[in-house]
C-alpha cells in the first residue's frame, strides 16, 4: 500500500509539476530512478513514453518496484523520490476514487480532479456536512472571526498604502510635516499588518485543527461502516477503492468544510469590500472596471467546464493504471513466479501513456486557460492605468488615489480567482461527500450484533442442513448448493470431502454466516442461525480457513487476536492455544520467540508455520465448534497427525480434507457432490460401497499416490 501511495504520488505530482518545470521535472525523475541503478539496468526492454513527463516517472517506479523482493520494496526508493512526492503528497493522495452504483457497488471513479462532480449545491449534503462540523463549531467560530479581522486588514492596508504616496508627492517644501505624516502613517501601517499577520496564523491554526478533527471522526465512522457490511459486499467491492473512500474522499470532506470554506469567505469577503473600496475611492473608474469584468469572467467559466470535462478522463485513465498496480503489487509473488516483471511494466506502461496523451490535451487547454486569464488581468490593469492617468491628469484623482484603486483591483481579481476555485473545490467536496454518505448510510443486509444468545452451557453443538439452497450474490445464476442435507451430531468429527469446486469452502461460510443460505435453514442445537446474534455465533465457532492470513504483528498477537479481547489474553493462554496447535517449539526455537514479528499477510512464515499459527488463533478462545477448511494441508503426515488428534479431542469439529488419509479419526464422512451430500457415513462403511463417490475418490488419490512414489523410483 505504502509502495503503491508512492507511485501514484509521484505520477500525480509530477503531472502537476510537469506544466510549470518540465526540465527540472526531468532531473527529479532521473534521480529518482537512479536511486536503483542495478534494477533499472535490467530493465532497459521496457517501453516508455518518449515524453520525459510524469506517466514515464509511474513506470519508472513501478519498474523499480517490480523487481524488489517484496520486503525490501520500500528501500529502493530515494531521497529524492520523496523530496518530489512529498511536494505533492495532497494531490497525489487522492489518485483515484469511487463512485456507488446503484446495487451498493463500486466503481473506480477519479478523485479530487475532475470527478463527477455535482453542478448545484445540494441541501441535504449541505445539512450533512453542517452536522459533521457541529463538534466543531467553536472552533470554526474562531476561526471565522479571525479571517474577519485579517480579510478587514487586508482591505484597509491599500487606503493607507495611498495615503503614504500622497503624503510624500504632496509635501512640497515642508519636509518636517511630511515625516511626521509619513511616521504616524507607517507605524499605523505597521500595527495593521501585525494584526493582519496575528488574525492570520490564529485562522490558519483553527481551520487545520478543526479540520483535522472533522476527518478523523470521519474515517472512523467510514471505516466502521465498511466492517459492518456483509461479505457479499465486499465480493462486489474492490478493497482499492474502498481505501480510496476512506483516506481520498474524507480528506476531500475535510477540506471543503475547512480550508476550502475558509478560502471561500475570505475570498467572498475581500471581493466586496475591494468592490466597495474601489468605488469609494474612484466612483468613475470603478463603473468603467466593472463594465469589463462579466464578459471575462464568462470565458473563465466557459474554459473551466471545458478543462473540468478533459481533467475528468485523465483522472479516469490514472485509476485504471493505479488499479493494475495495485493487484500487480499486491500479488507481486505471482508476478514474480510467473516472470511478468517486463509485461506488467509494458501493460501498465500503456496505460500510463493513455494517460499522458489526455494529459497532453488537458495541457493545451491550460496553458490556453492560464494565457487567457493572465492576458485578461493585464488588459484590466491596463485599463484602469488609462483611465486613471486621465483622471489624474483632469484632477480628478491622486497618485495615491490611483496607486490603492490600482491595488484594489489586484486584490479583487485574486479574490475572484479564488472563487472560482472555490466553487469546484466545494463541488468535489459534495461529490466525495455523496460517495461517503452513501458508503456511511449503507444498510448491511443482517446486522452484526443483534439476535438470540444462548448461554456457553446451553451450546451443544448440533449443525444441521436441511434442504438449503444457495448461490453467491455475484453468481445467483450458478446455484452452489440445492436441496442440501446435513446432520452433523453434537460431539461427533464430521469430515466433508468432494471434488474441488464442489462447496466445501462455501459449507464452512454459510456456518459462519459469512452469507445466507436462499432456501432452507442451518440450525445449531435447532435454533435457526439467523435467528442468533452473528456476534455471539461466530465468537463460539473457530475456524482455520484455506488459506489462513495473519496480521503484521507479533505472533503473540497474532494469536491473542482469536480472544474476544486480545488485551486480557495472558501468555499463558496464548502457549496453551500453540502447545494444542503442534507450534510452540519453532515458535520459541525463533530468535525473538512469540515476539516474532510475521510480516505483511505472515509472509515470513512458512505455510505449515501459518497454518499452526491460525490453528491456535482458532484454538485460543476454546470454541464449541471448530471448522477446519483444509486447515491441516501444509503440513507434513506426521505434524498433521498430532495437530489433528489434539483438535479432535478438544471439541466438535468439522474437517474439511482434500487428503484423504487425513480423515480416518472422522466420526462420520459427508461427500459432497453436485450442488447435494451424495454420500455420509462411516470411513469404513463409504469405503465398503464400490460404486460409491467416496471409494472412487479414495481409489483415484491411492493411485495417483501410486504413480507419483514409482515416478519417484
Ligand atoms: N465469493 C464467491 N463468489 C462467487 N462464487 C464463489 C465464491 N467463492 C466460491 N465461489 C464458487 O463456488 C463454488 C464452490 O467453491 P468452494 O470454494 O466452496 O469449493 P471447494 O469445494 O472448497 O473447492 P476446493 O476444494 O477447490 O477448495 C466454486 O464454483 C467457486 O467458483
Amino acid at each position: 500500500m505504502r509502495l503503491l501511495n508512492r507511485m501514484s504520488r509521484c505520477s500525480h505530482g509530477v503531472s502537476k509539476f510537469k506544466l510549470a518545470q518540465p526540465r527540472m521535472l526531468w532531473l527529479d525523475h532521473r534521480q529518482t530512478l537512479s536511486a536503483a541503478p542495478r534494477r533499472k539496468r535490467q530493465f532497459t526492454g521496457v517501453k516508455s513514453s518518449a515524453h520525459p513527463a510524469f506517466p514515464l516517472c509511474s513506470p519508472g517506479l513501478f519498474m523499480s518496484v517490480l523487481p524488489c523482493s517484496p520486503l525490501r520494496g520500500l528501500s529502493i526508493f530515494s531521497p529524492h523520490t520523496r523530496t518530489v512526492t512529498h511536494t505533492l503528497v495532497a494531490f497525489a493522495s487522492s489518485s483515484a476514487t469511487s463512485t456507488p452504483t446503484p446495487a451498493g457497488q463500486v466503481k473506480t471513479q477519479p478523485d479530487t480532479e475532475g470527478e463527477p462532480t455535482p453542478t448545484t449545491v445540494p441541501l441535504e449534503d449541505v445539512k450533512r456536512i453542517l452536522k459533521l462540523a457541529h463538534p466543531e463549531r467553536w472552533k470554526l467560530a474562531a476561526a471565522l472571526g479571525f479571517l474577519t479581522i485579517s480579510s478587514g486588514v487586508t482591505m484597509s492596508s491599500p487606503f493607507l498604502l495611498g495615503k503614504v504616496i500622497d503624503t510624500i508627492y504632496t509635501a512640497g517644501a515642508d519636509t518636517e510635516a511630511m515625516t511626521a505624516s509619513l511616521t504616524s502613517l507607517c507605524i499605523m501601517l505597521t500595527g495593521v499588518f501585525l494584526c493582519g499577520g496575528a488574525a492570520n496564523a490564529a485562522r490558519v491554526y483553527f481551520m487545520q485543527t478543526s479540520g483535522q478533527e472533522i476527518v478523523r471522526n470521519l474515517r472512523i465512522s467510514v471505516f466502521s461502516s465498511i466492517l459492518r457490511q456483509e461479505v457479499a459486499f465486499f465480493d462486489r467491492n474492490r478493497t482499492g477503492e474502498l481505501i480510496n473512500r476512506l483516506s481520498a474522499d474524507t480528506a476531500v470532506v475535510g477540506r471543503s468544510i475547512t480550508d476550502n470554506l475558509s478560502d471561500g469567505l475570505r475570498a467572498v469577503a475581500q471581493a466586496a469590500a475591494g468592490v466597495s473600496m474601489m468605488f469609494y475611492v474612484s466612483p468613475s473608474l470603478a463603473s468603467f472596471v466593472l463594465l469589463i469584468v462579466p464578459p471575462l469572467a464568462g470565458l473563465a467559466v466557459v474554459y473551466g467546464r471545458y478543462l473540468r470535462s478533459i481533467s475528468k478522463s485523465t483522472q479516469d485513465a490514472l485509476a485504471q493504471a493505479t488499479q493494475l498496480a495495485e493487484e500487480r503489487i499486491s500479488n507481486m509473488r505471482t508476478v514474480r513466479a510467473f516472470g511478468k516483471e517486463l509485461s506488467e511494466v509494458n501493460t501498465y506502461t500503456e496505460k500510463t501513456d493513455q494517460v499522458l496523451l489526455l494529459a497532453r490535451k488537458e495541457a493545451v487547454l491550460r496553458a490556453g486557460f492560464f494565457g487567457v486569464t493572465g492576458l485578461s488581468g493585464n488588459i484590466m490593469i491596463l485599463s484602469v492605468l488609462y483611465k486613471g492617468g486621465l483622471l489624474m491628469a483632469s484632477q480628478h484623482m491622486t497618485v495615491g488615489e490611483l496607486s490603492a484603486f490600482l491595488m484594489y483591483t489586484f486584490w479583487v481579481g485574486i479574490s475572484i480567482a479564488g472563487l472560482s476555485s472555490f466553487y469546484s473545490e466545494l463541488m468535489k467536496g459534495f461529490g466525495a461527500g455523496s460517495r461517503l454518505w452513501e458508503l456511511l448510510d449503507r444498510k448491511p443486509e443482517f446486522p452484526l450484533n443483534e439476535g438470540l444468545m444462548l448461554s456457553a452451557d446451553q451450546l451443544k453443538g448440533r449443525l444441521e442442513f436441511s434442504d438449503v439452497s444457495f448461490a453467491y450474490p455475484t453468481r445467483s445464476e450458478a446455484p452452489i448448493f440445492q436441496n442440501l442435507n446435513l446432520l452433523v451430531p453434537a460431539g461427533s468429527v464430521m469430515a466433508v470431502v468432494g471434488p474441488s469446486g464442489s462447496g466445501k469452502s462455501t459449507l464452512v461460510s454459510l456456518l459462519l454466516r459469512l452469507y445466507d443460505c436462499n432456501s432452507g435453514s442451518i440450525t445449531i442445537d435447532g435454533h435457526d442461525i439467523r435467528d442468533l446474534n452473528p456476534y455471539w455465533l461466530r465468537s463460539h465457532i473457530g475456524t482455520v480457513s484455506q488459506e489462513p492470513v495473519l496480521f503484521s504483528y507479533s505472533i503473540r498477537d497474532n494469536i491473542a487476536y482469536g480472544a474476544v479481547d486480545p488485551k486480557a489474553v495472558t501468555t499463558e493462554d496464548v502457549y496453551r492455544a500453540a502447545k494444542a496447535a503442534n507450534a510452540f517449539n519453532f515458535i520459541q526455537a525463533f530468535p525473538n520467540g512469540f515476539n516474532t514479528v510475521v510480516g505483511e499477510k505472515g509472509v515470513l512464515l512458512s505455510g505449515g508455520q501459518k497454518q499452526r499459527i491460525a490453528i491456535a488463533r482458532a484454538l485460543l478462545k476454546n470454541p464449541k465448534i471448530l471448522l477446519l477448511d483444509e486447515a491441516t494441508s501444509a503440513l507434513d503426515a506426521e505434524n498433521e497427525l498430532l495437530v489433528q488428534e489434539a483438535l479432535e479431542r478438544l471439541m466438535e469439529v468439522v474437517i474439511i480434507a482434500h487428503r484423504l488419509s487425513t480423515i480416518q479419526n472422522a466420526n462420520a464422512v459427508a461427500v459432497l457432490d453436485q450442488q447435494r451430500i451424495a454420500e455420509c457415513g462411516q470411513h469404513v462403511e463409504l469405503l465398503s460401497n464400490r460404486q460409491g463417490l467416496f471409494r472412487k475418490l479414495m481409489e483415484k488419490q491411492v493411485f495417483i499416490q501410486d504413480e507419483h512414489k514409482l515416478a519417484l523410483r
